[in-house]
């Protein structure tokens, strides 16, 4: 039956309050709007920047919202003026958008777009700043313009990459947050060159894409912290040379491996989202040169804070969004990249449920062994 145009009913996961269990509501989903794409997502998996907004910690988080961010899917619809995508498309949504028409987009320096932040960031679409998605009459919020966890969504064209239909959906709906993220924080934003020392903290899917995108820059050293001693040997398929675990050390962990690599790392990289852990990424880092890159999201109401002596002696502060990569230009790349087994993929996937298991993939989040859970949302 054509639903192109129709109000689709399906089953999505709503969060209705922060920290409370998903439910599994039958939603409505309005067609797309000019500029909009309606896309039926096959397979969507978790980032911990999920459990960061559903845990209340977002300063942009709404409820009652549907969430996820990290997905696969085929298009099923298009609004009016809708070009580069079209019904049967192979796409990844992607919650960082790139028109290649704003000041962001056109300045050469950022990935950043702003064509349709604003709305996105309120859960809301741009052309009539309202949802797409309702459940009995009630609107339930967008989340990071993705909202992944439905069988349904609607997202703007400017959010929407397309990819080889060859691709095993499956597997590269990771590419839509976590791994590129990782390599892009490395490629793009640190620019690593061979031989340097490298330190990662925290290794989750995003620390471990660090490593796997420093390695191939070549560096000689990869120093991976961890709190969870078991990540070590997982880390080690993916680059990491050298682990420390914070608790077997009484002296801070900036001064362990300032004495461990002859005055600091070249490069450092803060995977968690803590404030104190940003801190000791930078002031590990090498006088003159080092620099430490925030990829970790902080909850709301925290802040950074460090001596100013250590930027005036020549350490360098940034951060990343998605890697610093273009997502509708460059996310098709990478989808080529692992087809050609150039980047790991499959490998950062521990678990397999469905979509009416969200909760119970919730919960894995915080055990060992889980990198990514995906779900395939054929309930
Ligand atoms: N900037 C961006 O564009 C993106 C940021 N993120 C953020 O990156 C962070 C990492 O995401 P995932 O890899 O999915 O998370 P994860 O939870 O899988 O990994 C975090 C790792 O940090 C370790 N850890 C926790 N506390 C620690 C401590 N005090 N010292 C050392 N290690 C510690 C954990 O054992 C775990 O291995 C999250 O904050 C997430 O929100 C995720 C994707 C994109
Ligand atoms: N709403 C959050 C923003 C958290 C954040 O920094 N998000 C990252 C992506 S995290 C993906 O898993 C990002 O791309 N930020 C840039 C942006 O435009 O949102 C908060 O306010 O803390
Ligand atoms: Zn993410
Ligand atoms: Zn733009």
């Amino acid at each position: 039956m054509a639903t192109q145009g129709q109000v689709i009913t399906c089953k999505a996961a709503v969060a209705w309050e922060p920290n409370k269990p998903l439910v599994i509501e039958d939603v409505q989903v309005d067609p797309p709007q000019a500029g909009e794409v309606r896309i039926k997502i096959l397979y969507t998996a978790l980032c911990h920047t999920d459990a960061y907004t559903w845990g209340g910690k977002d300063p942009e988080g709404l409820f009652p919202c549907i969430l996820g961010h990290e997905a696969a899917g085929i298009v099923e619809s298009v609004g009016e003026s809708v070009t580069e995508v079209q019904p049967g498309d192979h796409v990844i949504p992607c919650y960082q958008a790139e028109c290649r028409e704003c000041k962001f987009c056109k300045s050469g320096k950022t990935n950043l777009c702003g064509k349709v932040r604003a709305a996105t960031g309120v859960g809301i679409m741009m052309n009539d700043r309202k949802s797409r998605f309702s459940v009995n009459g009630k609107p339930i919020y967008h989340f990071m313009g993705t909202s992944t966890f439905s069988q349904y969504t609607v997202v703007h064209d400017v959010s929407v990459a397309k990819i080889d239909p060859k691709a095993p959906l499956e597997k590269v709906c990771l590419l839509g947050c976590g791994v590129p993220t990782g390599l892009g924080a490395v490629w793009n934003t640190a620019k690593v060159e061979a031989g340097s020392i490298v330190a990662i903290f925290g290794l989750g899917t995003v620390g471990l894409a660090v490593a796997e995108g420093a390695k191939s820059a070549g560096a000689s050293r990869i120093i991976g912290i961890d709190i969870d001693s078991n990540k070590f040997d997982i880390a080690k398929n993916f680059g990491v040379t050298e682990f420390i675990n914070p608790k077997d050390h009484d002296k801070p962990i900036q001064q362990v491996i300032v004495d461990l690599t002859d005055g600091g790392v070249d490069y450092s990289f803060e995977c968690i989202g803590n404030v104190s852990i940003m801190r000791s990424a930078l002031e590990c880092c090498h006088k003159g040169w080092g620099t430490s890159v925030i990829v970790g999201v902080a909850a709301s109401g925290q802040e950074i804070s460090t001596r100013p002596f250590q930027l005036v002696t020549g350490r360098v502060w940034k951060g990343t969004a998605f890697g610093g990569f273009k997502s509708r230009s460059q996310v098709p790349w990478l989808v080529d990249k692992y087809l050609k087994k150039e980047i790991k993929v499959d490998e950062y996937i521990t678990h397999n449920l469905n979509l009416g298991e969200i909760n119970k993939a919730f919960d894995l989040m915080h055990e060992r062994g889980c990198l990514r859970c995906v779900l395939s949302t054929d309930i």
